[in-house]
């Protein structure tokens, strides 16, 4: 990791920026000195454009409006991460990028409040037709009559999705003195009556609705949630916002309710297809719409690029980021208690492919005494990371690690127990191929680093480091001798040498750590003397 991240700083890293960012967003990358950043803005392009320009670019940074996809990541074969300017990321190939080890990163938090008053302007302007009396005066009618629209105050608001921007669209809706229902997969009756909504269901949203505003992200669940099926339990006259994602109500549904009066009005955001300049939905006066402008504000655009910059900076310093969204998200505290732990774990895995014959099936890893009590994720990336790396190299890292694994059809087990057998923290990691199995285990021993402890079985105390010589051997005098004798015959230094046995005359292990790379001729050398049973030669 040390090497990789002063790697990373002092070569040049190209910064795409595709969609337009606020300036004042991007200034930590202009501002950065200890990284050498390349900061190149081509925003409209085609997506041909965008793949000839984003060959030797190393971050890709969008809104919304570019679409990222398998084809586009596949031509930019130094990415390594991409940048969400907002929240969705559902214009970028999730699965493409986690497969090529390319992290995608989003912001989060920075577009909510924008998002929320923009649900709530949509609301307000769809409840009175200010849009549409608008554009009736600017024509020079005074109409009046028309545009009789109805009070918020005690209707009651649906919102569907109550994450960042559902409660916050919540919350203000209550300062309308609504009632408010939300669903969500993950509301609670507790935080639901902290916040003074109901916590209902889809349908009695559905059934006792006057407005209803969806704030989930697009996802295959989410697709057409609200369709004809749910627009038939709806109140006559209800009133329909979608500031979230097109799609997620179904758009020709919604045009059918429309006509047969069951829907009084609509607000809409977002469409399936963007630019929507020539929707069949915009050619009703019940609709109101805007350009994808949730977002859209000096502050929201402001902080998103804020927040991706600075995870873009993070990132290429220290290899962490703070808002990963294809890797799982550890807080700071949490990654620095795993954090010594990765060059162990690395080495294990390593030391098992090295090991093992055959196709690799399975990977059981245990985690027991202090390790047990953290969040383990990255040390499971890092003992597959070691496992691939015969056949992935440098390809294989934190993103793609347990994806490319499970791809193969590696099935990966974590166990985790408080008790280590002697030990404060214990690693032991387990590799089943279709013949074998073999076990190794780690320990990190305070101030003196990472040890490996046990071979299949075998009490051993090697630094996993450097050139080693794994031999499984008969426990009878002179095998030690001869494979000494063997290896100076060829030249090869012995700097450490362990030997392990459960009882006299059994199986026995050696673990020589050598100064130098063993050949494959040397190893048949070895492999012939008497009472050698196998010979492999280990380089962690
Ligand atoms: N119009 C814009 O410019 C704009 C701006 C920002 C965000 N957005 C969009 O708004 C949406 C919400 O953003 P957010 O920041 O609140 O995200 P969030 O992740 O904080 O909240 C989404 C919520 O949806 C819930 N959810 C998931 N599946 C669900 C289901 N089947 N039924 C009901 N709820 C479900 C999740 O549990 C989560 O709480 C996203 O689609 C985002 O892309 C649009
Ligand atoms: O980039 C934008 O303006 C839209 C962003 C918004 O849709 C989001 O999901 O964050």
């Amino acid at each position: 990791m040390a090497t990789e991240t002063i790697e990373r700083a002092t070569k040049t890293i190209n910064v795409f920026i595709a969609d337009p960012l606020s300036e004042d967003g991007i200034q930590p990358l202009r501002l950065e000195t200890e990284l050498d950043l390349n900061v190149i803005i081509d925003t409209g392009l085609s997506p041909e454009q965008l793949k000839e320009k984003i060959a030797d670019v190393e971050v890709l940074l969008v809104r919304s409006q570019t679409t990222v996809t398998r084809e586009i990541i596949e031509c930019a074969k130094k990415l390594k991460l991409i940048g969400r300017a907002g929240v969705g990321v559902d214009n970028i190939d999730l699965a493409a990028a986690t497969e090529h080890g390319i992290i995608v990163v989003n912001a989060p938090d920075g577009n909510t409040n924008s998002a929320a008053e923009h649900t709530i302007a949509m609301m307000t302007s769809l409840a009175r037709h200010i849009p549409q009396a608008f554009n009736t005066l600017k024509n020079g009618k005074w109409d009046r009559k028309s545009y009789v629209g109805v009070e918020l105050k005690n209707k009651t608001l649906g919102v569907v999705g109550f994450g960042r921007i559902g409660a916050e669209v919540a919350y203000r809706a209550k300062g309308s003195r609504m009632n408010v229902m939300a669903y969500d997969p993950f509301l609670s009756e507790e935080r639901a009556t902290e916040l003074g909504v109901t916590k209902a269901t889809v349908e009695e949203i559905c059934t006792q609705a006057d407005f209803i505003t969806v704030h989930t992200p697009l996802l295959p669940e989410t697709r057409n949630l609200i369709n004809k099926e749910k627009f038939a339990m709806m109140k006559d006259g209800v009133r329909i916002i979608n500031c979230a994602r097109g799609g997620i109500i179904n758009e020709d549904d919604l045009y059918d309710a429309i006509l047969e009066g069951k829907v009084a009005g609509a607000a809409l955001d977002v469409f399936i297809e963007e630019p929507a300049t020539d929707h069949k939905l915009l050619t009703l006066p019940q609709v109101i719409a805007t350009p994808h402008l949730g977002a859209s504000t000096v502050e929201a655009q402001e902080s998103v690029a804020v927040d991706v910059s600075n995870d873009i900076i993070k990132f290429f310093k220290t290899g962490t980021v703070t808002n990963p969204v294809n890797m799982p998200s550890i807080p700071k505290e949490k990654l620095a208690e795993v954090e010594p732990f990765f060059a162990l774990a690395e080495k294990l895995g390593k030391f098992l492919i090295q090991v093992s014959e055959g196709t690799v099936k399975e990977l059981n890893i245990s985690y027991a005494g202090e390790v047990a009590n953290y969040d383990v994720r990255p040390l499971t990336a890092n003992t597959i990371k070691g496992l691939l790396s015969t056949n992935h190299g440098t390809h294989v890292n934190d993103v793609n690690a347990r994806y490319l694994a499970e791809r193969v059809g590696i099935q990966i087990n974590e166990h985790k127990t408080t008790t280590a057998k002697g030990f404060t923290n214990l690693v032991t990691v387990e590799v089943k191929t279709e013949t074998e199995t073999h076990v190794v285990a780690g320990t990190l021993l305070n101030g003196l680093g990472a040890r490996i402890v046990k071979v299949e079985g075998f009490v051993v105390d090697v630094i996993p480091q450097g050139h080693l010589l794994y031999i499984k051997n008969t426990d009878k005098p002179g095998a030690i001798g001869r494979v000494a004798t063997k290896l100076a015959e060829k030249d090869i230094n012995i700097a450490t040498m362990q030997v392990g046995r459960n009882e006299i005359g059994g199986s026995a292990v050696m673990m020589l750590v050598v100064d130098n790379e063993v050949t494959e001729e040397d190893l048949l050398y070895v492999s012939q003397l008497e009472n050698i049973d196998e010979v492999k030669s280990i380089t962690l």
